[in-house]
C-alpha cells in the first residue's frame, strides 16, 4: 500500500547535466543552420551586387527577375509566420511582444541604413526569417530565444558576418519542492498539550472495566491526561471483536503517538493491553513492549505489573540485568516435553530480544497481538539491529512453512476477500514518543499499517522555519539559558545548587568522561551531596542511584544522556544542561525530566557565547513557547572563587591517580 506520498522533484532538474548538455546540442544545431542559410544568402547576395555593378541590361533584367519569384515567395512565408506570430503575440505576454517590437525596430533602422532598397528588403528578409525559425527554435527551448532575436541588430551593421553570441541562458526560476504530508500525519487526532486544565473524568472514558479503574484509583489516579482519553478507548475499540479480529472484521488499525514528555504516555497503552489480555485462557507472549534501555524497561515493567496483579496475567522482563537461562525459565518451562509460555507480556531491550528470537528454541512470539515500540524515534534510529525484522519473522511463518491449522499466521499483504478468509491473530503496532519523528521514509521502516496518528503537535511547518520538526513542550517547563565562559561553568553550578537551592537538580553532561570530572569537583568542594550516572556504572549501581535521588537522598544527579529519555523521576525541580545538547531531541526529552504529570519545572542551558545563535535558533524552530536569559552576575560568584580554585588543583591530582589507577 502506498503510505506516503511526497512530492519529490516537481520540476524537472535545472541541475542535470545530460539537461544542459542537450540544450546546449539542440541550440548549436539551430545555430549551424542559420550560419548556413546566411551564407548561401550572403552568396547570394554578393553575387547580386556584382552583377549590379557590372551586368548589362541582362543581367539587370535576371536580376529583378529572380528575387521576385524568390523574394515573393519568401515574403509570402514571412506574412504568413508573422500571422503566426501575431496569433501567438495576442496570448504572449506584454514583454514578449515588448522584445518583438524592438527587434523589428531594429530592423527598421538596418532597413534606412541601408543604400538600396532591394538590399534593404534583403536585410529584412533575412532578419525576419531567423526569427521565424528561432520562433520555431521557441518550442523546444524558450530561453535560448532572446539572445538570438537580438543578433540582427548586431549585424544589421555588416549583414555579411556570421558570428554569434553564445551562452548566456535566461535564468529560470527552481521550483521549490513542497512538503506533501500524508493525510493521517498532516491531520492527526489532536491531545491536549496542557494537562491541568485538560483533566478528563473516568466517567468520560468509554469501555475500561471497574477493576482498573479501582486500580487506577489505588495508584492515586483520579482522571485521565489528554493523552490517556484519546488513546485507551482507540485500543479498547480495536479489540471490540476479540483479539482475532479488528473492528468490521478488518485488521486493526496501528497507532502512533507523540504526546509531550511526563503526559502519561505508559499508561495509555498499559491499561488498554492489559483489559485487552485479561480475558485470555491460554497464556501465551501476546504482547511486547520494546524500549531502548534497561532503565526505560523496568520502569515499563513495574507499571504492568502494577496493572496485571489479580489478572493471571505474568509480565516477564528480558533485558539482560539476568542471566540468559534464568531469563529462558522466566519465559517458558516444559511440561510433558511441551514448552508453554509463562509470560503474557514482555518488556524488553532490542538486543536481548534479537537473542531470544535466534536462541530460545521455546520464545514464541507466533500469538503476538500488540507490539508495543515506546521511545518509537530513538528505536527506529536503531533499526540498524534489525530487530523489527526478526520479530516480523518470528510472528509470521515463513512461506515454505505447510502449517494446515486455521490459526495459522500469514505476513498480511494488499486486503483482498482471500486474504481476509482464514481468521489470524492481526498484530497491532503501538507507537509512542514525544519526539515522534514526522519522517515519512523513516516511519515507513515499521510497516504501518493503515496508521493513526494522535499528536499535540499538528504539523511541522507551522512553527518550524527550516524544515526542523516542530515538538510540543510541557505546559508547566520554564525554559532558561545562562550565558557562561569555560572556567566559570563548574563554579555556576554550585552556585545554583548552593545559592539558590534549586534541588533535586539534574545535571546533564556531554560524556561520560565530563560527568565524571564534574561530579569529583562537586565533591571536592563540598558542601552538596552529589552522585553520577552513566554507563560507568553497573546496572545496580545505576538502579540504587536513581533510588537514591528520587527519594531526595541526592540532591543533585550528574548524567549522561544515558537518563535523558522516559526516566521518570518523582519530583525534579529543575533541569541543567551543563553541556548545551546537540541535537533537539536530545533537548526535548533532558528538559521533560521536569515539569512532568502537569507539574511546573526549570530546565537551564549553560551557552558559552559562540553557542547561543545556533542553539537558540534551534530551540526556537522546534516550536519552544520562550527561553529566556538568566545572567549571573561575576560578583555573585566571587566569594566561591578562592576555594574553587583550590578545589581545582586538588581535582588534578585526584585525575591523575584515578588515571594512573584505570591504566
Ligand atoms: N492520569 C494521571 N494522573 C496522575 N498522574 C499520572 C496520570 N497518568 C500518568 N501519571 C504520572 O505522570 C508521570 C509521567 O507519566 P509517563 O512516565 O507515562 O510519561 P511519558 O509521557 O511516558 O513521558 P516520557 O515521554 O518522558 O517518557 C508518571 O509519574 C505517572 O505516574
Amino acid at each position: 500500500m502506498a503510505l506516503f506520498m511526497i512530492n519529490r522533484y516537481l520540476g524537472e532538474e535545472e541541475g542535470s547535466e545530460s539537461s544542459k548538455e542537450s540544450r546546449s546540442r539542440a541550440l548549436l544545431a539551430k545555430l549551424q543552420e542559420q550560419v548556413k542559410a546566411r551564407e548561401q544568402q550572403s552568396v547570394s547576395n554578393r553575387a547580386d551586387e556584382d552583377e549590379d555593378h557590372c551586368g548589362g541590361e541582362v543581367q539587370k533584367k535576371r536580376k529583378h527577375k529572380e528575387p521576385e519569384t524568390e523574394g515573393a515567395q519568401r515574403k509570402t512565408k514571412t506574412r504568413e509566420h508573422e500571422r503566426k506570430t501575431d496569433l501567438t503575440d495576442e496570448v504572449a505576454s506584454p514583454a514578449k511582444k515588448k522584445k518583438k517590437r524592438k527587434t523589428l525596430s531594429s530592423e527598421k533602422e538596418s532597413t534606412n541604413t541601408g543604400d538600396k532598397a532591394s538590399d534593404n528588403e534583403t536585410s529584412v528578409e533575412i532578419t525576419e526569417t531567423s526569427e521565424s525559425s528561432l520562433e520555431e527554435g521557441q518550442k523546444t527551448e524558450e530561453s535560448v530565444d532572446p539572445q538570438i532575436s537580438q543578433e540582427p541588430k548586431e549585424e544589421s551593421g555588416s549583414s555579411q558576418t556570421t558570428f554569434h553570441v553564445l551562452g548566456g541562458f535566461e535564468e529560470k526560476a527552481v521550483q521549490k519542492v513542497k512538503r506533501v504530508l500524508p493525510q493521517w500525519l498532516a491531520q492527526p487526532d489532536v491531545i491536549q498539550r496542557d494537562i491541568k486544565s485538560n483533566l478528563i473524568p473516568f466517567s468520560e472514558v468509554p469501555g475500561i472495566c471497574p477493576t482498573l479503574l479501582k486500580k487506577l484509583e489505588t495508584n492515586g489516579i483520579q482522571n485521565f491526561f489528554p493523552v490517556q482519553a484519546e488513546v485507551i478507548p482507540a485500543v479498547i475499540e480495536s479489540v471490540s471483536s476479540g483479539l482475532l479480529l479488528g473492528p468490521g472484521g478488518y485488521r486493526p488499525r496501528d497507532i502512533c503517538v507523540s504526546a509531550p514528555t511526563g503526559s502519561g504516555k505508559t499508561l495509555a497503552f498499559v491499561i488498554p493491553v492489559v483489559q485487552a489480555l485479561s480475558k485470555r485462557v491460554v497464556c501465551e507472549v501476546r504482547a511486547l513492549a520494546v524500549l531502548p534501555t534497561k532503565e526505560l524497561a523496568q520502569q515499563v515493567s513495574k507499571v504492568f505489573s502494577t496493572y496485571t496483579e489479580g489478572t493471571g496475567l505474568k509480565v516477564v522482563m528480558i533485558t539482560g540485568q539476568k542471566s540468559f537461562a534464568a531469563e529462558e525459565s522466566a519465559l517458558s518451562e516444559s511440561r510433558g516435553g511441551v514448552s508453554h509460555s509463562l509470560a503474557d507480556i514482555v518488556v524488553a531491550t532490542p538486543g536481548r530480544l534479537v537473542d531470544h528470537i535466534n536462541k530460545n528454541s521455546n520464545f514464541s512470539l507466533q500469538h503476538l497481538r500488540f507490539l508495543i515500540i515506546d521511545e518509537a524515534d530513538r528505536m527506529i534510529d536503531g533499526m540498524h539491529q534489525s530487530w523489527l525484522a526478526q520479530v516480523t519473522k518470528a510472528v509470521y511463518r515463513s512461506p515454505g512453512d505447510t502449517q494446515t491449522s486455521v490459526f495459522r499466521r500469514i505476513l498480511p499483504g494488499p486486503i483482498t476477500v482471500a486474504s481476509l478468509t482464514p481468521p489470524q491473530i492481526p498484530l497491532q503496532k503501538l507507537l509512542f514518543s514525544a519526539t515522534l519523528t514526522q519522517n515519512p521514509e523513516k516511519l515507513q521502516l515499521l510497516d504501518l499499517h493503515q496508521p493513526r496518528l494522535f499528536s499535540s503537535t499538528h504539523s511541522r511547518t507551522e512553527t518550524s522555519t527550516q524544515g526542523q520538526d516542530a515538538f510540543n513542550f510541557p505546559q508547566g517547563l520554564a525554559e532558561y539559558y545562562v550565558p557562561c565562559t569555560l572556567s566559570k561553568k563548574p563554579l555556576l553550578i554550585l552556585h545554583f545548587l548552593l545559592r539558590l537551592k534549586f534541588s533535586p537538580a539534574l545535571c546533564f553532561t556531554n560524556s561520560r568522561e565530563a560527568a565524571h570530572r564534574l561530579y569529583l569537583l562537586v565533591k571536592l568542594f563540598g558542601g552538596v551531596e552529589v552522585a553520577e550516572f552513566s554507563s560507568k556504572l553497573n546496572p545496580s549501581e545505576r538502579q540504587k542511584t536513581l533510588k537514591d535521588f528520587e527519594q531526595g537522598k541526592i540532591p543533585l544527579l550528574i548524567s549522561t544522556d544515558a537518563a535523558a529519555r522516559g526516566i521518570d523521576i518523582n519530583g525534579v525541580k529543575c533541569v541543567i544542561n551543563y553541556d548545551a545538547p546537540q541535537y533537539i531531541r536530545t533537548y526535548i526529552h533532558r528538559v521533560g525530566r521536569t515539569a512532568r504529570a502537569g507539574k511546573a519545572g526549570s530546565a537551564f542551558t549553560f551557552l558559552l557565547e559562540v553557542q547561543e545563535k545556533s542553539f537558540l535558533q534551534m530551540v526556537t524552530d522546534a516550536g519552544s513557547p520562550g527561553i529566556e536569559r538568566h545572567f549571573v552576575k561575576p560578583q555573585a560568584l566571587k566569594s566561591m572563587e578562592t576555594h574553587y580554585e583550590q578545589t581545582l588543583a586538588e581535582l588534578g591530582n585526584v585525575v591523575k591517580r584515578d588515571f594512573a589507577g584505570d591504566s
